[in-house]
């Protein structure tokens, strides 16, 4: 029923809902199935009152045109998006094994071969957005979702931007993800989402951001210095990886297309090869 969900303009009653999937500051997301086709969708419900209070409408609205655009098997789909008096409805694929800060709270952290795959899919999604002229800018394993072939999803576009940009952001969430250049408030483009892919590649290898720190002082020193310690069980090429993503100057970091070519990636995660999945009771 693909371009009936073009022409349709969407309203709650086309909807059944069921248990609530996700909470978050400015609402919550619900599993829920369309009632004609039984397609069970993830719906993301804002309450207006917050949106204005809290002045992130044009957050808001950017997510919705960023996200309805972009086609791709790594980026979690917008199919459309609805309001009423209180609330704006975003209709969003359901992605069905959770997120990814689950899964790696689960398991702690992954072997090399399925982080390459990650990094691999994760890659090729973000060489998709930057050639649309977006940049992310909050790549993280909060916003990372698990599809039902256990493959990566990039979620929640509402951080993300038209490069070039230097819109100041509140600082709210975790630092262990920021850029440098983002750190000192610089104007900051593509590079930022290389930098923060270098950052997830650590934390799914290790189990935590290599930035971590007691308190946000030393985060920010440790990232504006590059202060890294790799475990020992961290192989080179993982290593040579991480190194040429997490530079200080945004320039000199590896541009998305080579890390493709990297050996460490072409070697652990070979076209073709799948994540691999992850049952419940295998712990
Ligand atoms: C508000 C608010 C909360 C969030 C974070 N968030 C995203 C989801 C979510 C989405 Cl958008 C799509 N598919 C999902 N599948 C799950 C899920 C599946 N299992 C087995 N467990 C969960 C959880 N969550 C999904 C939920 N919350 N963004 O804005």
């Amino acid at each position: 029923a693909k371009n009936d969900d073009k022409k349709k303009s969407w309203s709650l009653s086309d909807f059944d809902l069921g248990r609530p999937l996700g909470k978050g500051k400015f609402g919550n997301v619900y599993l829920a199935r369309e009632k004609e086709s039984h397609y069970v969708v993830a719906l993301k419900v804002l309450f207006k009152s917050q949106i204005l209070d809290s002045e992130i409408e044009h957050q808001v609205r950017r997510e919705v045109e960023i996200q309805c655009r972009l086609r791709h098997p790594n980026i979690l789909r917008m199919y459309g998006y609805f309001h009423d008096e209180k609330r704006i409805y975003l209709i969003l694929e359901y992605a069905k094994h959770g997120s990814m800060y689950k899964l790696l709270k689960e398991r702690e952290r992954f072997d090399e071969k399925t982080v390459a795959i990650y990094i691999r899919d994760l890659t090729k999604a973000l060489v998709y957005c930057h050639a649309k002229k977006v940049i992310h800018r909050d790549i993280k394993p909060e916003n990372l979702l698990i599809g039902h072939n256990w493959e990566l999803k990039i979620a929640d576009f509402g951080w993300s931007v038209h490069s070039p940009s230097s819109r100041r952001m509140t600082l709210c969430g975790t630092l262990d993800y920021l850029s440098p250049e983002m750190i000192e408030g610089k104007p900051h483009n593509y590079a930022v989402d290389i930098w923060s892919l270098g950052v997830l590649c650590y934390e799914l290898l290790v189990g935590l951001p290599p930035f971590d720190a007691k308190d946000s002082h030393q985060t920010y020193r440790k990232i504006r210095y590059v202060i890294i310690k790799y475990p020992d069980f961290i192989s080179e090429k993982a290593k040579d990886l991480m190194g040429k993503l997490l530079v200080i100057n945004p320039e000199q970091r590896l541009p998305l297309i080579n890390v493709l070519q990297h050996p460490w990636i072409t070697e652990n995660a070979p076209e073709g090869a799948q994540p691999p999945a992850f049952n419940p009771e295998q712990k």
